[in-house]
């Protein structure tokens, strides 16, 4: 069985760091895994591991932008669609793989989560293979210094997870940003220095923008225009009925929390279907214990 993570998620949230962290990890303890590049406009230095198959041996956004004259985004869009139309150029490059865990480092452009057809033609050809897929999406902590991007990152996440249809999992990455924030008393602008404020974001709860929270915060019924009231109000609405998004707090600085993710990663795809499937390491009060 060949197993296949996307690691997801709007641009500089930390993928590719997460995918090095997570090949560290997995070597130590002993598994094989490999890396694979998706990211046409990657650094050839930004990955702490060379990767087995880089789509930049088929098509890089520099000859793209070079020979075609596109511009960064148009570029990325052309290699996304050469890509697709490609898609054999993959499968025989994944061909050589055969029980093996497969991390893929997936661009960060928001659209291709959204409503490209990208990722959902890519997913299907990679079970079509036989292959296992599930999908991390990786928001950063700093997100939680914002209630209003933060929602807007909830509901990416959101759009993302509905048109991909594969195992989820949502990650809040850079949670050791928050640590050090929490020492400092003066900042924590929106309040984020308590456990259970943390908390509030890890599991969206739809009431931090339908109410004034925080003592920082001021009264959002005024803060905002009256216009947007009502949207509000929807947005907190759709939350509430789906609550589809909840989030696995990663800290790179802690190799606990790096377990914890891999075994919510592991536990999704079944990972080692022979053994007794493993429940995931329960994400309890504990975790946040050395935030504080
Ligand atoms: N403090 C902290 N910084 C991080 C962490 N992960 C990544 N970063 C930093 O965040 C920046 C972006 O990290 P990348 O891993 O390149 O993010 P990415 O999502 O791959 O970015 P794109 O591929 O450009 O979309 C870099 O400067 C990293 O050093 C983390 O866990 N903690
Ligand atoms: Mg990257």
């Amino acid at each position: 069985m060949r197993y296949a993570v996307l690691v997801c998620g709007p641009a500089g949230a930390g993928k590719s760091t997460f995918c090095g962290a997570l090949m560290n990890h997995l070597v130590a303890s002993k598994r094989t895994a490999h890396l694979v590049n998706l990211d046409p406009a990657a650094n050839p230095e930004s990955h702490e591991y060379e990767p087995v198959i880089d789509i930049r041996d088929l098509i890089s956004l520099e000859d793209v932008m070079g020979e075609l004259e596109y511009g960064p985004n148009g570029g990325l869009v052309y290699c996304f669609e050469y890509l697709l139309e490609n898609m054999d150029w993959l499968e025989e490059e994944l061909g050589e793989y055969e029980n093996d865990y497969l991390i893929f480092d997936c661009p960060g452009q928001i659209e291709l989560y959204t409503h490209h057809p990208f990722l959902p033609t890519l997913v299907r050809d990679l079970q079509r293979t036989g292959m296992r897929v599930c999908s991390t999406y990786l928001l950063e902590s700093q997100f939680m210094e914002d209630k209003y991007k933060f929602f807007s990152g909830v509901l990416s996440a959101m759009s993302a997870m509905v048109n991909l249809e594969v195992p989820w999992i949502n990650i809040m990455s850079k949670m050791d940003l928050v640590t050090s924030n929490s020492e400092d008393p003066a900042s924590g602008r929106n309040g984020i220095r308590k456990r259970k404020d943390i908390a509030r974001y890890l599991d969206p709860d739809p009431l931090l923008i339908a109410a004034p929270f925080g003592e920082s915060s001021g009264d959002l019924a005024t803060s905002t225009n009256p216009r947007f009231h009502a949207l509000n109000q929807a947005i907190v609405q759709l939350i509430e009925d789906h609550p589809l998004v909840s989030f696995l707090p990663l800290d790179l600085s802690s190799p606990d929390s790096l377990e914890t993710v891999l075994s919510h990663i592991d536990y999704t795809m079944q990972y080692g279907e022979d053994e007794e499937p493993k429940e995931p390491h329960d994400l309890d009060e504990g975790d946040f214990v050395d935030m504080e």
